[in-house]
């Protein structure tokens, strides 16, 4: 655990970038510092390594105060990941790659090893091994850089706005690799953004800063949507935080409409039998189970199934049940032409169906159920 105590930092022009901040900071999870420009993020995190001096208070990392290790074994103690990769341009990638272990000391066959080991595991090609930097592109470097603060397996990993060179599709793309190699190798990682739609993609916990590098919310991100200290740290989360929060629930106790899917080549019979009578239309599906799209209940009820999927209505984006989470089946049930989500298993085979009111219902029980019921800031102003 990184424990931030009371920290300050007074630099010699006098200007206060961090004031009195207090954190603990999780092993093995993500934590974000988010904020507005200025307000204090990059100086926190390069106080953790000792880049940059504390004014006031203590960094303590496993019960030990970090002024009472060598400034250079706390540094190999932590990767380091920066804005635009900082690669040495003179060397190529393998060498990058095999910079510290280089530096401990490891003889060059063994660092390249665990370079080309590395590159796979941050999703590059090997072959790009002997090309330098600027035959990379920037989302390649930024993958690069990455392998380069894990290679000599740092149990901590400081990241200051690693992703935001990159255009956002390459950013997603890093996000997600980010998150799969945390779950494989379990660091403790801080990373600092000023994108708070970055922060609750990555962050276990977020520590939303502001100006004066004061705390204003140091909380889970779903904990952060439904329920932001303040005015402040509202405006900051920005527009839909509502729909966003849904992101956090899953679909795991959605209640779904079974009967309303109907085989393709269903009798009347069978039909009655099976769907409800207050629905008014029904999913149709092939004979994979797969669906084919809605039809209108009164006619499906008297003529049986359609025997092919001309004249439905197209059965839009599915979600899987019980994987997706209710932002999903959410967005499945707005865009449907019926307002029911449709429901697939691992296979894409229709389970059911979900109307726009059953899945708002199971909104506000998941809240209940967590106790975070959406708390209105504005009312409180
Ligand atoms: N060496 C320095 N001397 C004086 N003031 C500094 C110095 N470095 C940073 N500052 C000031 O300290 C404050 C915090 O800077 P810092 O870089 O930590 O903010 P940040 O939140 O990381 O900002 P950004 O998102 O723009 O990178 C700012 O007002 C900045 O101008």
């Amino acid at each position: 655990m990184i424990s931030i105590e009371a920290v300050s930092k007074r630099y010699p022009d006098g200007t206060v970038a961090v004031d009195g901040l207090s954190l603990e900071i999780p092993d093995r999870s993500i934590t974000v510092l988010v904020g507005p420009s200025g307000c204090g993020k990059t100086t926190t995190l390069r106080m953790i390594n000792r880049m940059i001096e504390l004014s006031g208070g203590r960094i303590v990392i496993d019960g030990e105060d970090i002024r009472q290790k060598p400034v250079n074994a706390l540094r190999r103690s932590m990767g380091y990941v920066i804005q635009n990769a900082g690669l040495f341009q003179h060397r190529t990638i393998v060498d990058n790659i095999g910079t510290v272990p280089r530096m401990l000391g490891w003889s060059k066959a063994k660092a390249r090893e665990r370079s080309m080991e590395l590159m796979e595991r941050v999703g590059l090609d090997p072959a790009m091994a002997k090309r330098y930097p600027y035959q990379l592109s920037g989302g390649q470097q930024q993958r690069v850089g990455v392998a380069r603060a894990l290679a000599a397996d740092p149990p901590v990993l400081l990241m200051d706005e690693p992703f935001s060179a990159v255009d956002p599709v390459v950013r997603r793309g890093l996000q997600e690799e980010l998150l799969r190699i945390q779950a494989e190798l379990g660091k403790t990682i801080v990373f600092v953004t000023h994108d708070i739609d970055e922060a609750i993609r990555v962050g276990d916990m977020i520590a939303v800063l502001r100006t004066g590098g004061k705390l204003a919310q140091y909380a889970p991100p779903d904990e952060l949507l439904s329920a932001p200290a303040d005015a402040a740290v509202e405006d900051f989360l920005g527009a839909d935080r509502g729909i966003r929060g849904l992101s956090f629930f899953g679909t795991e106790a959605l209640p779904l409409e079974h009967g309303a899917v109907v085989a393709v080549d269903a009798t009347p019979q069978q039909i009655a039998a099976r769907a409800p009578g207050h629905l008014p239309y029904l999913l149709v599906v092939g004979v994979d189970g797969r669906p084919l799209g809605w039809a209108d209940a009164g006619t499906l009820r008297a003529t049986g199934g359609r025997g092919d999927a001309a004249g439905l209505l197209p059965h839009g984006q599915t979600f899987r049940a019980g994987k997706d989470s209710l932002r999903v089946a959410l967005d499945c049930a707005v865009l449907s032409p019926t307002g029911w989500a449709v429901a697939v298993d691992g296979e894409g085979r229709a389970v059911g169906v979900a109307s726009q009111e059953t899945i708002a219902a199971a909104v506000r029980e998941a809240h209940a159920r967590r106790g975070t019921a959406p708390v209105d800031v504005g009312a409180a102003r």
